[in-house]
């Protein structure tokens, strides 16, 4: 049987753990086909980002018509964009594909080394450009603050910079908790401004989370691939990343990945 698609427009980690190897093996796990269009190409490791060199805004345009045209896609994420020119790129090819596939839009600032993976002014961009066409977004604490200036500490400051980033025009919008530190649990908050819903899982002792954001967010995209509502698909994506924090591994002298290999005995 044909499975459902899902594409990924993101950048390559050479490490392995976070990007499109993180969505790719995410989709594989969740049993959707993964599609790519590559943004950039990182040079980075466990101990964080080296450099990266962006793909040109025509050939990321291009490689999402090429497997929309032929294969179609029933949801789509992105991850790290590079650059402003590239975000107005894909902003402008989702809109010719004139498909009505969801789409979620992780807006990755900066690696969890703090490491910029975008050049100046693209958060803005996907701020203006993606927000508004996007099914639902996924900021972790660092880019909630980028973007509406809330420093959430707190349930409260949580719901009130949900409710500040709706106005940017997304459906959807899930605060993600990993960065509440000081806190037993990991609470992510969803909400569509009607609906409240509080994703609350323990939080486990490991410095390896390196690329849980992409990991979670594709466990997402690929239920709604598959025809999940964003409620159920985001209940399936936490789950998956609890797992996957749950049983990930040192790899190098830093920060290692979050682990999808559990898939393999459930
Ligand atoms: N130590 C942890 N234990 C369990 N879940 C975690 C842990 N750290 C992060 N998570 C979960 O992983 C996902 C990504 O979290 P977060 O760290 O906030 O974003 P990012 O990886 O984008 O910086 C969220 O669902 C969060 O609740
Ligand atoms: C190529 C690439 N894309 C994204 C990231 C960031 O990964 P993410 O899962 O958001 O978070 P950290 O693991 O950095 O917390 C990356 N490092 N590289």
């Amino acid at each position: 049987m044909t499975p459902r698609t899902a594409l990924t427009i993101a950048g390559s980690d050479s490490g392995g753990g976070a990007g499109i190897q993180a969505d790719l093996r995410t989709f594989f796990a969740n049993g959707v086909h993964g599609l790519v269009a590559l943004t950039a190409v990182t040079v980075q490791n466990s101990l964080g980002v080296q450099g990266f060199t962006e793909i040109p805004a025509d050939v990321v345009a291009a490689q999402i018509k090429a497997v929309a045209s032929d294969m179609g896609v029933n949801a789509a994420k992105t991850g790290m964009l590079a650059t402003a020119e590239i975000i107005r790129a894909v902003a402008k090819t989702l809109d010719e594909t004139s498909l009505d596939f969801p789409l979620v839009v992780d807006p990755v600032a900066a690696s969890m080394t703090g490491h910029s993976l975008l050049r100046e002014d693209a958060l803005e961009a996907i701020r203006t450009e993606l927000f508004p066409r996007a099914t639902l977004i996924t900021p972790n604490l660092d880019e909630v603050g980028l973007l509406t200036g809330i420093s959430v500490t707190d349930p409260e400051s949580q719901r009130s910079a949900a409710e500040a980033l709706l106005e940017f025009g997304s459906r959807w919008v899930l605060v993600k908790g990993g960065h509440m530190r000081d806190t037993a649990e990991c609470v992510d908050l969803l909400t569509d401004g009607r609906e409240f819903v509080s994703l609350s899982g323990p939080r486990y002792e490991t410095e390896n989370t390196h690329g849980g954001g992409d990991t979670l967010a594709s466990a997402i995209t690929a239920s709604l691939a598959k025809g999940a509502s964003v409620p159920e698909a985001v209940a399936a994506g936490k789950k998956f990343i609890e797992r996957s924090v749950a049983e990930a591994y040192s790899l190098g002298a830093g920060v290692g990945p979050v682990s999808p290999f559990w898939v393999l005995n459930r």
